[in-house]
C-alpha cells in the first residue's frame, strides 16, 4: 500500500496545476492537456527547442497542428471569426516559427477552424508569457508516450480566479525619493504566475476619503530608461507628482510589461512598428489582442490597503471598468499627461483612436 502524501491536499489546486505546466512550457517540454475525452500533447512554440520539436513531430506521427490566434490568421488575410489550425506534417521548426509569427508570411491553403480545447492552449502560453503559438496533437490513444509529461485538465483553466484574486502583504518599508520625499513601498505577493506587485504609497493620503491612485502598468523602455516611444516614463514620474501635490496618494505598479504580453513579446512588436506598423497591428502580427492586462491584483492591493474609494488617475477606460467591476468606488478620474514626441505620436494616437484612451490627442500635439 501507497502512503498518502501529507501534501497531496495542498498541491491539487488548480492556480498550482496551472502553474506547473506553464512552468514546463516555458522551459520547452510538452504538457498533457484535456477533458474527459480527449487528450492533446502541447508545447509552446515559443519556447521549444528545434530538436524537442523533431522529437515531438516524430512521436505524434507528424499529426501535429499548429495553432494559429484569430487575431494572428486576420493578420494573414484569412478571414475568420476564431483561432484555427494549420497542419505542421513536413514543416520544420524555422518554417512552423515563420508562420506563428514573422511578417509578410503566408498562411498555408490547409486550414481548419480550431476547436474550443486546443484555443484553450493559447491561454496557457499567454500565462507563460510566451507567444501564443501552441504545437499540438491529439495524443487520445497515445498517452503513454507522454506519460513523463506534466498533465493539466481543461477545466482548470475555468477556476483560476480565486488565485488571481488571492493575494498577501509581505512588507512595507520607507524609501526616500529624490523627488517626492518619503515613500513607502508596500510588497504583495499572489496572483497567478506572477511576480510580486508593489504599492508606493507618496505622502499621507487621507483614507477617510476617496484616496488618489494610479494603476501603472511596468514599462522597462519607458518607465526605466526613458524611451520616446511611449509615455510611459513621464505618466510615472507626473501621477507620483500629482499624487504628492493632491497632498498623498498610492501608485500601484503592476507586473504588466507590453499590455501583459511580457518584455519578449514587447520587443518582438517594437521591431514590426519599426516597420511600419502600429502597437495593436504589431502584437496582432504576434497572436495578441489589443490588450491582455488583468486587474484582481490592483483590487485586492487597494483592498489590502484598506482603500474602498478611489480618485483614479489614467486615461484608460478599462482600468475604471475593473476598479468597478471590482466593488471599489470611483469617484473621479484626473488625467495624466506625458510628454509627446516624435516617436510616440503615432502610439499615442493609435491608443486614442483604436484602443479608447481619453486623450485630446491633437490639443496635446498642438501643446508641443
Ligand atoms: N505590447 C506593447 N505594449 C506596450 C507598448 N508600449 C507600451 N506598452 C505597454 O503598455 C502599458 C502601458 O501601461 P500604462 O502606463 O498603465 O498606461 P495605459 O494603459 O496607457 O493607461 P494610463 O497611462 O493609465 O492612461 C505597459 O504595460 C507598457 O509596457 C507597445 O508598443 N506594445
Ligand atoms: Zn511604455
Amino acid at each position: 500500500m501507497t502512503a498518502k502524501s501529507p501534501f497531496s491536499l495542498e498541491f491539487s489546486d488548480p492556480a498550482i496545476e496551472v502553474e506547473r505546466a506553464v512552468s514546463e512550457l516555458r522551459y520547452g517540454r510538452p504538457v498533457l492537456f484535456g477533458n474527459d475525452t480527449r487528450q492533446l500533447a502541447v508545447l509552446a512554440l515559443d519556447a521549444v527547442s528545434p530538436r524537442v520539436f523533431d522529437q515531438f513531430a516524430e512521436t505524434v506521427g507528424d499529426s501535429h497542428e499548429l495553432l494559429i490566434t484569430r487575431q494572428r490568421a486576420t493578420r494573414l488575410s484569412l478571414k475568420t471569426n476564431g483561432d484555427v489550425a494549420v497542419p505542421l506534417a513536413g514543416m520544420s521548426f524555422d518554417e512552423a516559427s515563420r508562420l506563428s509569427y514573422a511578417l509578410e508570411a503566408k498562411m498555408p491553403a490547409r486550414v481548419r477552424p480550431a476547436e474550443a480545447l486546443l484555443s484553450s492552449t493559447a491561454e496557457l502560453a499567454r500565462t507563460a508569457l510566451l507567444l501564443p503559438a501552441m504545437v499540438a496533437a491529439d495524443v487520445t490513444d497515445l498517452q503513454d508516450r507522454f506519460s513523463a509529461c506534466c498533465r493539466l485538465h481543461a477545466d482548470r483553466l475555468t477556476r483560476l480566479s480565486p488565485a488571481r484574486e488571492n493575494f498577501q502583504k509581505v512588507v512595507e518599508t520607507r524609501v526616500p525619493l529624490k523627488d517626492y520625499g518619503n515613500a513607502q513601498f508596500v510588497v504583495f505577493r499572489g496572483g497567478l504566475a506572477q511576480k510580486d506587485q508593489v504599492a508606493i504609497i507618496v505622502g499621507k493620503p487621507d483614507m477617510t476619503k476617496p484616496v488618489p491612485i494610479r494603476i501603472h502598468s511596468s514599462c522597462i523602455t519607458g518607465d526605466l530608461c526613458g524611451s520616446l516611444k511611449c509615455d510611459c516614463g513621464d505618466q510615472l514620474r507626473n501621477g507620483l507628482e500629482l499624487l504628492e501635490q493632491a497632498g498623498g496618494g498610492v501608485l500601484l505598479y503592476l507586473d504588466q510589461e507590453g499590455r501583459g504580453t511580457g518584455i519578449g513579446a514587447k520587443m518582438r512588436a517594437y521591431g514590426y512598428q519599426h516597420r511600419g506598423l502600429d502597437t495593436i497591428d504589431a502584437d496582432a502580427e504576434l497572436g495578441f489582442a489589443e490588450d491582455h492586462r488583468r486587474y484582481e491584483m490592483a483590487v485586492a492591493m487597494l483592498r489590502l490597503l484598506g482603500i474602498a474609494e478611489v480618485v483614479v488617475y489614467t486615461n484608460n477606460p478599462t482600468k475604471i471598468a475593473a476598479l468597478k467591476a471590482g466593488g471599489i468606488g470611483v469617484h473621479a478620474r484626473t488625467p495624466v499627461l506625458g510628454r509627446v514626441t516624435a516617436e510616440n505620436e503615432n502610439y499615442l494616437r493609435t491608443k486614442t483612436l483604436r484602443a479608447g484612451h481619453m486623450l485630446d490627442i491633437e490639443t496635446l500635439v498642438a501643446a508641443e
